[in-house]
């Protein structure tokens, strides 16, 4: 879909579209739309973080909570969104010795009772060896710039997502 035609997207479809481009938080996307048209995917993306950034910190703590655990355990369990799971394969998160899913078991508790959040990261953009050591250094954050990071990933996250639903606008001209 090119973002001339998503600017012609109903209300629902577009939610139906983006729902889930920041993971179980349509109500972004339904609070962006109207926000329309959008010059550009960049001009998209930068309303959605636009209105993350808009938010209290207890919003953006919001968006973090409603992630999944990265663990080897939730990825079998079948509850993760599209998304998510793909991503999370992508990461090679499916591939975690038994050793491993304990330590990222462990160290995602240790983080969830320190910060009150889960811990975010762009899977895509790492692997498991390098979730597992920034799990580690991020622990030892001070809360709010951890919060600031967690935001960034998700946004990093919303980046890639997006730019599987819309053909960027230097591909349209080939
Ligand atoms: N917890 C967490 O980081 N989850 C997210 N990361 C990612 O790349 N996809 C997700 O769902």
């Amino acid at each position: 879909m090119d973002i001339g035609s998503v600017n012609y997207l109903p209300y629902e479809d577009f939610v139906d579209v983006f729902g889930n481009v920041v993971e179980k938080c349509p109500l972004i996307t339904a609070a962006v739309w109207s926000r329309r048209p959008f010059s550009s995917l960049a001009d998209l993306e930068a309303s959605i973080n636009d209105f993350i950034d808009a938010l209290p910190e207890s919003g953006k703590e919001g968006i973090l909570r409603v992630h999944p655990d990265l663990t080897g355990r939730d990825l079998q369990s079948g509850t993760l969104t599209r998304e998510s799971r793909e991503e999370q394969v992508q990461a090679g998160l499916d591939t975690l010795t038994t050793a491993e899913v304990s330590r990222m078991a462990r160290l995602n508790t240790e983080y969830k009772d320190h910060f009150g959040f889960p811990f975010v990261i762009c899977a895509r953009m790492n692997n498991k060896a390098t979730i597992l050591r920034q799990l580690e250094e991020r622990l030892r954050n001070e809360r709010t710039i951890e919060r600031a990071c967690a935001i960034d990933e998700v946004k990093k996250i919303c980046h890639l997502r997006l730019q599987g639903l819309v053909v960027p606008e230097t591909s349209n001209k080939l």
